[in-house]
């Protein structure tokens, strides 16, 4: 099996989530990568697409909401996000199996998912769910990941290859 991760962060909590996920899937066949530097055509090789982002404004992130963060003391802005990302992407050409996951603050607990929206973007593109969309916990705007939730990325990203136990 052949995996993407492709993430966006701005204090890096998501981007630990995803390489927690990228262990579970197995690290020798997946690739991690940034959304300013994915690319819009997978390679062909590709079985397995994970997306992950934070959640702002109850959604995925905006040049708005990304410049907000900033005033909030966030240090790398990413030029694009994953939205941006999904919007630049091609229809796959074959079965792509997705999943989606997004980091999100413990308190309060608020509605609205990245990880949501994002799936529903990428099964209209034409790709097909492999789990439901998942959020992991972070304190705060800025971190850090909330206990636990970098052993349940990587629970996550084993059942996502098929290897861990079910839940
Ligand atoms: C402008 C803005 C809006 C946000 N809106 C939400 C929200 O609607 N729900 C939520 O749970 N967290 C929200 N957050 C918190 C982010 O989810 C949190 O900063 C993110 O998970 C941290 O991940 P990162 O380090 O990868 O950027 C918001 C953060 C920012 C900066």
């Amino acid at each position: 099996m052949h995996a993407v991760v492709v993430f966006e962060t701005l204090w890096g909590n998501t981007e630990q989530i995803a390489r927690e996920i990228a262990e579970g899937i197995g690290v020798e066949s997946t690739e991690v990568v940034d959304a300013v530097s994915a690319p819009a055509d997978l390679e062909s090789s590709v079985d397995l697409l994970v997306v992950g982002g934070p959640t702002h404004a109850f959604s995925m992130s905006s040049e708005k909401t990304r410049e907000s963060a900033k005033q909030q003391g966030a240090q790398n802005i990413p030029l694009r996000g994953i939205r941006e990302w999904i919007t630049s992407l091609s229809s796959p050409r074959r079965d792509i199996a997705v999943a989606t996951f997004d980091t999100r603050v413990t308190t309060p607990r608020l509605p609205g998912s990245a990880a949501k929206k994002a799936m529903k973007r990428l099964v209209a593109l034409g790709f097909r769910p492999a789990a439901k969309p998942e959020s992991f916990g972070v304190h705060g705007y800025s971190g850090p990941v909330a206990d636990g939730e970098l052993e349940r990325a990587r629970r996550w990203g084993e059942q996502l290859a098929g290897n861990g136990a079910p839940r």
